[in-house]
């Protein structure tokens, strides 16, 4: 397993971690309460979405980077609120291949 690989469980289980305890100075932990909650999530996602297309065509590699992170961290929140997880996604990308 490569350090991207490890990077994205390690997020996974942060995320896990904070939908459990709940603690109150998280981000993580607001989008799994009805202060955020999945809208939030789906909102983020399209807003990033936006973002990371205008950077494309800004060629801004720096923000390229950025945006898709913020994706990929949301896309994450998202796959565990629907009870999924990094494991599901690594199996849809490797039957693919
Ligand atoms: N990867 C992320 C991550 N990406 C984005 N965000 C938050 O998502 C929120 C929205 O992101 P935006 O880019 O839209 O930032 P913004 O400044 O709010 O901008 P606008 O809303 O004005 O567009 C911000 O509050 C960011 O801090 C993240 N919050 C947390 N993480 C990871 O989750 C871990 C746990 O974080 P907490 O739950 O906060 O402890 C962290 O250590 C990080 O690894």
């Amino acid at each position: 397993m490569d350090d991207t690989d490890a990077v994205l469980d390690e997020l996974f289980a942060v995320i896990e971690d904070r939908k459990e305890q709940l603690p109150e100075d998280s981000y993580t932990a607001s989008l799994f309460t009805h202060e955020k909650g999945e809208n939030a999530v789906l909102e983020k996602l399209g807003e990033e979405t936006t973002e990371l297309l205008l950077a494309a065509k800004d060629d801004d590699r720096e923000e390229i980077a950025h945006e898709a992170a913020d994706i990929v961290y949301h896309m994450l929140v998202l796959l565990s609120m629907k009870e999924m997880g990094v494991a599901d996604l690594r199996a849809e990308l490797r039957e693919r291949r």
